[in-house]
C-alpha cells in the first residue's frame, strides 16, 4: 500500500502539517444522554495525495469554517495507521543518517501525548519508531541512545539525568546545534527504552521543577540518536529523530487565569507561535528562518530545516472548541499547500513585498498579513481566529487601511482642531476689555511677510475666481464668524481649508499681538486711531492706497475687537456681519492688485510699505499728547467711538530724522531752516561725489589738491568700480585732508 506521505512527499518541501482527530472519550459521550454529542461537528474531506480540509460547523451562526491541511486522520484511524503512513517513510531517512522530527501540537486534551508517547497498552509513535529502528541499527552494527528533555518557560531541563544546570542550546563551528548538559542514555532493547522513556517523562521531575514547582505546562521531547559505520563508505553515519509533545495551546482571553498560570500560558503560546513561524518560513521557502525567537525553535533548528524531514501533527478534539479551532487555524496558516497559493499572490503585490493579500482557497476570505516575523504578543493570539489562511507568518499585520475607529479618531481630532480655532475666535469675542492694535514696525513686518507668503500660496493654488465661488461649501459657506457654521474636514473643500489656514494664521498673528506687552492701554499708551494711519497714507499713489487699505482692514479688524460690549471681531453694528473669510478675500484681492501692478526696481515691496506705515505709526505713538490733542485716549475697558470716525487730516508737519526710525517734529522757523540747510548740504555733497565719479582726467586735474597722480588713481578706481565715491569718507582714500576736501568741493560747486 502506498502511503499518503509517499504520494505527497514528491511535492513536500518543508514541514508536513497533518491533522488527527482523536476519538470521543467515554466521559464526553456520557455527557449527552441522547448520544447527540457523539455526532462530531468536525468534518473533514480528503483528496488522496493532495490535501485535506477540516471543517467546523458553527450551528449558532449557521456557517462552516474550513481549514486546509496537508492531510488529516479521522477518529477511527489508529496510531498504527499513522505510523505506517507518516513515520515509516521518515525512518528510512534517519537510518541513512539524516534528521527527522515529529511534533504533536494542539489544544489541551486533544491527544498529543497519546499520539507521541502513548501507553504500554496503546503505544505511541515514539515507541513504534524505536521498535522499528532499533533492530535495524543493530543489524547495521550500530548503537542507539535517547535523551529526554522538558522545556518550561523557555528553559530546557534534562529529564533522564536531572541536574541543577539547565540545558544550553549552543552552536558549533559548523553551525550545528549542540545541547550542552543534555544526557544521552544508551538503549539496547525496547524494554530499556520503555523504562527510561516512560519513567523519565512521567515519573521523574527535573531538579529545578521540584524546588520551584511552578510550571506545569511544558513541552517535552525525546531525541533518538543512532550511529553506525557504513560498511560501503566506511564512514560514520549518525541520524537523529526528535519526538516533541508540545504543551497545549490555550486562549488566554477566554478564561480567567491566575497570574502565574497566565504568565505560563503566555510563554507557552509565545513558543508555539515561534515554532509555527519557523514552519511557515520553511514551507514558504523563505531565506530567513526565525529560529532565534525562542529556545524551542533553537533546539529544533537541526530538526526543522531543509535537509531534515518533519511532520507537525495537529491534534483535534472531536467536538469543536475555541482552542482547537485556533490551533487548526494557525496550523493551516503554516500549511505548505496554502503557501503555494500565497507564493502566487505575492507576485501580484508589487507595492509592498511584506504585505501579502490572503485568500483561503477554501473559505475565500481575504486579509492582510505580515510576512515578516515578529515576536508574538498575547493580544494577537486570539486575533487570528477564523481568519483567512496562508501566510508565511502566523502573526497579523496591522491593517494598512484605517479602521472605522481610527477614522472616527482622526475625524474627532480634526474637528477638535477646528473647534480650537473657533474657541480661539470665541475667546476673542469674550476676552473683555483689552484693546489691541498693531503698533510696531516689527509686528507689521512680520504680519506683512506672513500675509505675503500666505497670499502668494493662494496665488499659486487659488486662481482668482468669482468671489462667491471661492468659499462655497455644503452649507452655503464655510465660515467662522460667530461660530455659527462649524467647518469640518468633510464639508470644507481644500480652498476653504486654505482660507481657513490663513484665517487661523491671521488670528494667531493677532492673538500674538493681543499679548499684554504689545498692547496699548491707558497704562502704557494710547491705542493708535485710524486717522493716524489714514494721515500717514494720505497723498500716496494707488498702490499705497491699496496697502493703506490693508492696514485699514487690519485696524478695522482690531478696532472691532476693541468693543468691550460686542467684542465680536467679525460683526458690525446694524448689519449682517462680514465673515473673516470675506474680509480676508478683500485683503487678498487688494494684495493681488498690488502685486500685479508693474514694479520698477525701486518700487517698494508690500513689507517696505508696511514698514513705512509702521514708522508713521511709531511717530504718532511717540509724540507727546497733551490735553488739547484732539485724539481722545480711551480708558481701559472703554472704546472711544470718536476715534473710529473719519477725521480731517491735520496739516502736514515737517519731520527730522533723528537716527534710525525716530522722527522729530519741527515747529519753529529756525528748526525748519536748519533742517532745510542740512538737506541742502547733503544734496551738494552728492553733487560733488557724482562729479568725481564722472569727470574726465583733465576736469579732475583742475580741482584743488588733485594732480596727475590722483586724477589717474581716481580713473583707475572708476575702472574697477563704476562709482567709487558714495560718501564723503570715500574721499579720504585719495589721501586728502578735510581742509583739502572742503577746498576741492568749493571748487566743484563754485562760490555761492
Ligand atoms: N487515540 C486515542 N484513543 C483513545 N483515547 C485517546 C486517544 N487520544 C487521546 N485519548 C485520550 O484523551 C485524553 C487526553 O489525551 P492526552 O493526554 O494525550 O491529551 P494532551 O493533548 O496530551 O493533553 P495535554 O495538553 O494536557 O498534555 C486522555 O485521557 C487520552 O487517554
Amino acid at each position: 500500500m502506498e502511503t499518503s506521505r509517499s504520494k505527497s512527499s514528491n511535492s513536500h518541501r518543508g514541514v508536513r502539517i497533518v491533522g488527527k482527530i482523536r476519538p470521543f472519550l467515554d466521559s464526553e459521550v456520557s455527557k449527552a444522554p441522547d448520544g447527540e454529542s457523539s455526532v462530531s461537528q468536525i468534518s473533514m474531506s480528503r483528496t488522496e495525495g493532495e490535501f485535506a480540509s477540516v471543517s467546523f460547523a458553527d450551528q449558532a451562526n449557521g456557517r462552516k469554517d474550513s481549514y486546509k491541511l496537508d492531510w488529516c486522520y479521522g477518529q477511527e484511524e489508529t496510531t498504527g495507521d499513522i505510523f505506517f503512513r507518516e513515520i515509516k517513510p521518515l525512518l528510512e531517512g534517519i537510518l541513512k543518517g539524516s534528521n527527522g522530527c515529529v511534533i504533536a501540537y494542539g489544544a489541551q486534551g486533544s491527544g498529543k501525548t497519546q499520539l507521541i508517547q502513548g501507553s504500554e497498552e496503546n503505544p505511541g509513535l515514539a515507541l513504534m519508531a524505536i521498535s522499528e529502528i532499533l533492530p535495524a541499527v543493530e543489524e547495521l552494527g550500530g548503537s542507539m541512545g535517547i535523551s529526554c528533555y522538558e522545556l518550561c518557560q523557555d528553559h530546557i531541563y534534562d529529564l533522564l539525568e536531572p541536574k541543577e544546570q539547565e540545558v544550553l542550546v549552543m552552536e558549533d563551528a559548523s553551525r550545528r546545534i549542540k545541547l550542552k548538559g543534555l544526557s544521552q542514555v544508551p538503549i539496547k532493547s525496547i524494554s530499556e527504552f520503555k523504562k527510561s522513556y516512560f519513567y523519565g517523562c512521567n515519573e521523574r521531575k527535573p531538579l529545578q521543577k521540584v524546588t520551584n514547582d511552578v510550571a506545569i505546562r511544558c513541552h517535552r521531547g525525546l531525541i533518538m540518536h543512532l550511529s553506525y559505520v557504513d560498511k560501503e563508505s566506511n564512514k560514520l553515519c549518525m541520524g537523529k529523530m526528535n519526538f516533541v509533545d508540545l504543551a497545549g495551546y490555550e486562549d488566554t482571553k477566554r478564561k480567567n487565569f491566575a497570574k502565574p498560570t497566565l504568565a505560563e500560558i503566555v510563554k507557552v503560546n509565545k513558543s508555539l507561535y515561534a515554532l509555527l513561524n519557523v514552519v511557515c518560513a520553511l514551507n514558504s521557502s523563505e531565506t530567513y528562518i526565525p529560529y532565534r525567537e525562542t529556545n524551542l525553535t533553537r533546539l529544533l533548528q537541526d530538526f526543522l530545516c531543509k535537509t531534515s524531514a518533519a511532520i507537525l501533527f495537529t491534534c483535534l478534539k472531536p467536538m469543536p472548541c475555541q482552542d482547537t479551532m485556533h490551533a487548526v487555524c494557525l496550523a493551516s496558516r503554516s500549511c505548505q499547500v496554502v503557501n503555494r497559493y500565497r507564493c502566487d499572490t505575492t507576485k501580484s503585490n508589487k507595492k509592498d513585498p511584506r504585505i501579502v493579500p490572503l485568500c483561503s482557497p477554501i473559505n475565500g476570505r481575504t486579509g492582510t498579513l505580515n510576512a515578516s516575523v515578529k515576536k508574538p504578543e498575547r493580544s494577537q493570539l486570539g486575533s487570528v481566529e477564523r481568519k483567512g489562511c496562508g501566510t508565511s507568518s502566523v502573526m497579523k499585520k496591522r491593517p494598512q487601511t484605517l479602521s472605522n475607529a481610527q477614522k472616527k479618531h482622526e475625524t474627532f481630532w480634526s474637528e477638535k482642531k477646528v473647534s480650537r480655532v473657533l474657541s480661539t475666535t470665541k475667546e476673542r469675542k469674550t476676552s473683555g476689555t483689552k484693546t489691541s492694535t498693531i503698533n510696531s514696525e516689527k509686528e507689521i513686518c512680520v504680519l506683512g511677510n506672513q500675509m505675503e507668503s500666505q497670499f502668494s500660496k493662494l496665488e499659486v493654488n487659488d486662481p482668482v475666481e468669482d468671489d462667491h465661488t471661492v468659499l462655497k461649501s455644503n452649507d452655503d459657506r464655510c465660515s467662522i464668524p460667530n461660530g455659527d457654521v462649524v467647518p469640518t474636514n468633510e464639508n470644507c473643500n481644500p480652498r476653504e481649508g486654505a482660507v481657513l489656514d490663513l484665517a487661523t494664521d491671521f488670528k494667531l498673528c493677532n492673538d500674538t499681538y493681543d499679548h499684554k506687552d504689545l498692547m496699548k492701554t491707558n497704562d502704557d499708551g494710547p491705542p493708535i486711531p485710524n486717522e493716524v494711519v489714514s494721515t500717514a497714507n494720505k497723498n500716496k499713489d494707488h498702490k499705497e492706497d491699496t496697502v493703506s487699505g490693508i492696514t485699514t482692514e487690519l485696524n478695522l479688524y482690531n478696532d472691532e475687537n476693541k468693543d468691550d460690549k460686542e467684542q465680536t471681531p467679525f460683526s458690525d453694528v446694524g448689519g449682517p456681519s462680514p465673515t473673516i473669510t470675506e474680509k480676508l478675500r478683500e485683503i487678498s484681492n487688494k494684495l493681488r492688485l498690488a502685486s500685479v501692478e508693474p514694479t520698477g526696481a525701486n518700487t517698494p515691496t508690500i513689507t517696505e510699505k508696511l514698514r513705512e506705515i509702521s514708522n508713521s505709526l511709531k511717530l504718532a505713538s511717540e509724540k507727546p499728547i497733551d490735553a488739547s490733542t484732539p485724539i481722545d485716549r480711551p480708558c481701559k475697558g472703554h472704546m472711544n467711538m470718536e476715534s473710529m470716525e473719519p477725521k480731517t487730516p491735520r496739516a502736514p508737519v515737517y519731520l527730522r530724522l533723528e537716527g534710525g526710525c525716530r522722527y522729530e517734529e519741527l515747529n519753529t522757523p529756525q528748526d525748519i531752516l536748519q533742517a532745510r540747510s542740512t538737506g541742502l548740504k547733503k544734496s551738494l555733497v552728492q553733487e560733488c561725489l557724482s562729479f568725481l565719479n564722472s569727470a574726465s582726467k583733465e576736469e579732475l586735474k583742475e580741482l584743488k589738491g588733485i594732480g596727475e597722480k590722483r586724477a589717474s588713481y581716481i580713473i583707475e578706481l572708476r575702472e574697477e568700480t563704476p562709482e567709487p565715491f558714495k560718501e564723503m569718507d570715500d574721499l579720504k582714500d585719495l589721501g586728502l585732508s578735510s581742509k583739502q576736501i572742503r577746498g576741492m568741493m568749493s571748487k566743484i560747486l563754485g562760490d555761492f
